[in-house]
């Protein structure tokens, strides 16, 4: 399984592929290509000066003749832990707080409209270790803690709605934990929250110790730039999840997340790039990078071995999480992906009008049927429910 020295499927395929095949490769793994963003030479200046990688690309729509092109800037931000996880974890929050305000200033000078982390960004993502202290002191106040407030200023300074996905400590309900995106408004208002409705069990990734499945259901927050909506991480195997955020209304589907390759490497680019055709959507596939190493030893609590993460004995690191964001459109179409080692700024540029395009052309919502699933559906969760299955 490869690490960060594999940098890129992209780069792979650029260097192997005569350029006839290149195109036809790119036709089909990426739809029609994408113009690359002329974006400022500072910005480049000043990712290369703090060291992470910056990539953009502009989605087209048709003109049309009653409506104006509804143009947002969208960023997708990677990184690695900066600090070790047995560092003290106030200065844990406070050097990733650094790293994400640098990477924030450069979209700023991309013309960034909405930005969204990765998940649990304040802290590394300790679940699979199935302890409790230290890593729930990384949990705060999605209302008032000190990333909101961060964020808040990094919002309103500037004109940018923040999507930080963190792990929430809920004071007003007994404590209780979640894994919670909190979208702040541009005005650096909190625009409100959404929680991760679906918790992995699949071995290391077994997060249910921590917090529950979340209970908003699927909010779409209305910013100044669209409709979007936050599927956290494992929330992106269900379609489903997809859906409901789509039927409220969502123009762009963040999914912020923490995967590892040899989980589900070969799942990402199909997932989040299927679920915008599905839905007549954007959506932004967003992963962190690099290896993290715990103190203590952990298993996946399921004997020896486990076949999907490849660790037969006890272990300190997940494996390898292999960045490779990018961003997906209703008409197949995506960009190229960040780089699978780097800490990495993505900017698109989309025409929202292209969503309602693509729906008049291919009409899921109006062929959806979805009156008769959610009456088969409304029989399937009964308990005496069976199957209709024919037999001779
Ligand atoms: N963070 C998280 O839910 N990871 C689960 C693994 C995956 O969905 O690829």
């Amino acid at each position: 399984m490869a690490g960060a020295e594999w940098k890129s499927l992209e780069e792979c395929l650029e260097k192997h592929l005569p350029l006839p095949d290149l195109q036809e490769v790119k036709r089909v793994l990426y739809g029609k290509e994408l113009r690359k963003l002329d974006l400022p030479r500072e910005a480049f200046e000043a990712a290369s000066r703090e060291d992470f990688e910056l990539q953009g690309y502009a989605f087209e729509a048709a003109e049309e003749q009653l409506r104006r092109p509804r143009i947002v800037h969208v960023g997708l931000v990677q990184n690695r832990i900066p600090l070790p996880a047995n560092a003290p974890v106030a200065e844990q929050v406070s050097a990733l707080h650094r790293r994400i305000k640098a990477i924030v200033e450069v979209a700023a000078m991309c013309g960034v409209n909405i930005i969204c982390f990765q998940e649990a960004w304040t802290m590394p993502f300790a679940f699979c270790t199935r302890e409790k202290l230290p890593w729930t002191e990384f949990a705060e106040s999605a209302e008032d803690g000190p990333t909101t407030r961060f964020c808040q200023k990094l919002a309103k300074n500037h004109d940018m709605v923040v999507v930080s996905p963190i792990l929430e400590r809920d004071s007003e309900h007994g404590d209780v934990l979640w894994n919670t995106a909190v979208v702040i408004s541009n005005s650096g208002a909190v625009l409100g929250k959404t929680r991760k409705n679906h918790i992995p069990r699949v071995g290391d990734f077994n997060e249910s110790t921590y917090y529950m499945e979340g209970n908003l259901g699927h909010p779409v927050f209305q910013t100044q730039f669209g409709r979007i909506a936050v599927n956290i991480c494992y929330g992106r195997h269900h379609p489903l999840n997809w859906l409901m955020y789509s039927i409220n209304g969502a123009e762009i589907i963040f999914n912020p997340s923490a995967t590892i390759g040899a989980l589900s490497e070969s799942l990402w680019p199909i997932e989040a790039r299927n679920a915008a055709i599905a839905n007549h959507c954007f959506t932004c596939a967003i992963n962190r990078v690099g290896t993290e190493h715990f103190p203590n030893e952990f298993t996946s609590g399921d004997g020896k071995k486990d076949v999907f993460l490849c660790s037969f004995k006890a272990h300190q690191d997940f494996g390898y999480f292999y960045g490779s964001s990018y961003v997906a459109a209703p008409d197949s179409s995506r960009t190229p992906g960040l780089s699978r080692s780097r800490d990495g700024l993505l900017v698109a540029k989309l025409d929202l009008n292209l969503c309602q395009q693509v729906n008049d052309v291919w009409n899921f919502k109006m062929t959806g049927r979805y009156e008769m699933y959610a009456r088969e559906l409304a029989e399937a969760v009964k308990s005496n429910y069976s199957p209709t299955i024919v037999k001779e």
